[in-house]
């Protein structure tokens, strides 16, 4: 059981801090990650790492001179890798007497509601019994439109999924900086941050290194991702002493993300309709209903549906779009697809056969409310 000075925090690490010049996992930047996540236990801390690096360890194994970037070429490399990578963590943390665990996961998994209710039951059950799960994508089996792509937005929607209490990104710069520094030389590094503005998404640039792939992008991704659901984030260079354990207490050289206490955190059921859902259809609203379901804070009612496409079933969600076509939100549908078109334009008495609205506020995420990661 935490106790109120003890944090669940979640910590990403990037390929390119994992491993050495030639991709080859470097065992002296592993100890001393693992050394620091010790150090957190013995304090008493939840930890949980969501480590890339399986292709990086594996592509030179495979028989590849670089990474590879065909996706079957980089699958393989995976599947070598990935094992490496766990026998090295495990051995470690064996070594100072925790156990880690191995978590897998591909996007499908948090796309279905009871899936993803399930990773977090099986996540929280190691956390409260000291285990530290290392969770990567499940890349060897994972096609290419159904993959996460980058472990960034992937540790920020498993931070959200534990109702961590930090997330920390470490990664091979030293925090977010007011413009790319490699095309900047005098951009200026942010040490706190309350919001996202446009600004800061205009600066943050592609990968830094040949070996990673989410870049400062799918960084801000993340940390939207966890602002919006409470969740405070840090972002700082991988292998600086102490960076970890430092970050933590506050006390690291770095960027630290704050959420905005003014703004509603999502709930849980909210998180996953926001981050992971998948919408599977579309349903236009007339200005009338815009205004009740926005701004009143009301249900969708049958009667406010102006058209709706895309096949679904009941319990999918839905994008909801405004008459000139703009989206303002995310939401899950009480009737199929099917029903819905048969109830457009029906009068009020031909409509009390619907008794339940087609979308409950409860389970719609409005965008002026929270700014979402765009498809991530
Ligand atoms: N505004 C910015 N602030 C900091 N770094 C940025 C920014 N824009 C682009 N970058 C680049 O993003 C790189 C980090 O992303 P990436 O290479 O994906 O790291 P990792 O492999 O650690 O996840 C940095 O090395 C830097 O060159
Ligand atoms: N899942 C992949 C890493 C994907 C990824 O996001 O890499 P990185 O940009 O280094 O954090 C792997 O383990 O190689």
């Amino acid at each position: 059981m935490l106790t109120k000075d003890n944090k669940r925090v979640v910590i990403k690490i990037g390929s390119s801090s994992l491993t050495s010049l030639h991709g080859e996992i470097s065992r002296r930047k592993l100890e001393k990650l693992v050394d620091e996540v010790v150090r957190l236990k013995d304090d008493g801390h939840e930890v949980l790492l969501v480590s890339s690096g399986a292709v990086a360890a594996g592509y030179r194994k495979l028989g590849c001179l670089e990474r590879p970037t065909e996706l079957p070429e980089k699958q393989a490399a995976a599947s070598i890798g990935q094992g490496l990578l766990m026998e090295s963590y495990s051995d470690l943390f064996l070594s100072h007497g925790y156990m880690g665990s191995q978590i897998l996961i591909t996007r499908g998994d948090f796309s279905d509601e009871n899936r993803y209710n399930n990773a977090r039951n099986t996540i929280n059950v190691l956390l409260e019994r000291g285990i530290i799960p290392i969770v990567n994508e499940n890349d060897t089996i994972t096609v290419d439109r159904l993959r996460f792509g980058d472990n960034d937005t992937l540790s920020a929607k498993v931070a959200a999924l534990v109702d961590a209490d930090q997330l920390i990104i470490l990664s091979d710069i030293d925090g977010l900086y007011d413009d790319d520094p490699r095309k900047n030389e005098d951009a200026q590094l942010l040490e706190q941050v309350r919001e996202i503005t446009p600004e800061i998404e205009a600066a943050a640039g592609d990968p830094g290194s040949s070996v990673g792939t989410g870049g400062m992008k799918s960084k801000i991704d993340a940390f939207k991702i966890a602002m919006a659901s409470g969740i405070s984030s840090f972002l700082g260079k991988a292998g600086v002493d102490d960076i970890v354990y430092d970050a933590v207490y506050h006390n690291a050289k770095g960027t630290y993300f704050e959420s905005n206490s003014e703004q509603e955190n999502l709930d849980q059921k909210k998180q996953w309709i926001a981050f992971n859902s998948g919408p599977e259809g579309d349903v236009t609203i007339d200005a009338r209903a815009k205004e009740s379901i926005v701004e009143m804070k009301k249900s969708l009612l049958p009667m406010n549906v102006h058209n709706v496409e895309g096949s679904f079933e009941k319990g999918a969600v839905v994008r909801i779009h405004d008459l000139e076509g703009e989206e303002i939100g995310l939401g899950v549908v009480n009737y199929s697809s099917k029903e819905m078109k048969d109830m457009i334009g029906l009068t009020e008495p031909e409509l009390e056969s619907y008794e339940k609205a087609a979308i409950e506020r409860k389970d719609f995420v409005c965008h002026l409310e929270v700014a979402l990661p765009v498809g991530v």
